[in-house]
């Protein structure tokens, strides 16, 4: 990695992409650019259901052996009109690895999204979301061990913490700080191995590397982050450079 003359922290920590319509094109530059540094690719809510370059990015994405996954936002819709069924037929057609379980939008009771996340478990890797998508319901730490412990004991392979593209929901206040009670009680209910945290803003990303070192798992990062993320976890910039000077 790189020219090898410096000592660089070695980096564990998943990164997980967050696709807002990119072309084909797009998608196959910043592969070639950044695929290493990639673990799981999304499509954003429902660009998957209208992108008409999924085939030739679910295609890309499997030679560089990366995770696609389907977005939770577009399943919450299809649950609310009773056609989960046949979203999950349609992705599984489709070739996507993972789907996203959530009630971030739609009023769903955890026993629901327990049978959910089972049913999705049959076919794909299944990452379960955590936390409201809109700032006014802000869910507290108990609730947020309580239903991270329950998406794990239904099959989910991932518990991914709400933070959306905005970084100002879930585990965020409404100014883009962590909510820190919220981010050490969905580590400690799932272990560090096992939670993404959506991290879509830089001061995020960096906060999230100070406090639990290089190998925390980040989500919804933007393509054109995943190489300023990858210097981040190498203390290679000025936020993190603690991790590299001596
Ligand atoms: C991208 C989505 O939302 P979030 O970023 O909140 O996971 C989604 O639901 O697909
Ligand atoms: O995930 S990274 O930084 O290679």
């Amino acid at each position: 990695m790189g020219p090898g003359f410096l000592a660089l922290p070695t980096v564990a920590g998943r990164t997980h992409v967050l696709d807002r319509g990119l072309a084909p094109d797009a998608v196959a530059g910043v592969l070639e650019l950044t695929g290493e540094h990639i673990d799981v690719w999304k499509f954003g809510w429902g660009i998957a259901y209208l992108d008409r370059g999924l085939d030739r990015k679910l295609w890309l994405l499997r030679e560089h052996e990366v995770i696609s996954c389907l977005g939770g936002t577009l399943l919450e819709i299809a649950w609310s009109q009773g056609k989960s069924e046949e979203c999950l037929a349609w992705a599984e057609r489709a070739g996507l690895d993972a789907v996203e379980v959530s009630r971030g939008v739609v009023e769903m009771d955890l026993d629901d999204k327990r049978e959910l996340i089972k049913r999705a478990c049959q076919a794909f890797t299944v990452f379960a979301e955590t936390g409201r998508k809109d700032a006014g319901t802000a869910v507290e730490a108990g609730e947020w061990r309580e239903e991270i412990a329950e998406d794990l004991a239904a099959g989910a392979a991932w518990v991914i913490t709400e933070g959306r593209e905005s970084g100002t929901v879930g585990i965020y206040d409404g100014s883009g700080r962590p909510r820190q009670d919220i981010v050490e009680a969905a580590v400690d209910a799932a272990g560090i191995e096992r939670v993404m945290f959506e991290a879509p803003r830089m001061a995020q990303q960096a906060w999230l590397i100070n406090r639990f070192g290089p190998a925390v798992n980040l989500a919804n990062i933007a393509p054109d982050d995943v190489l300023p993320l990858a210097t981040l976890r190498r203390g290679l910039r000025a936020d993190t450079a603690a991790l590299s000077l001596r």
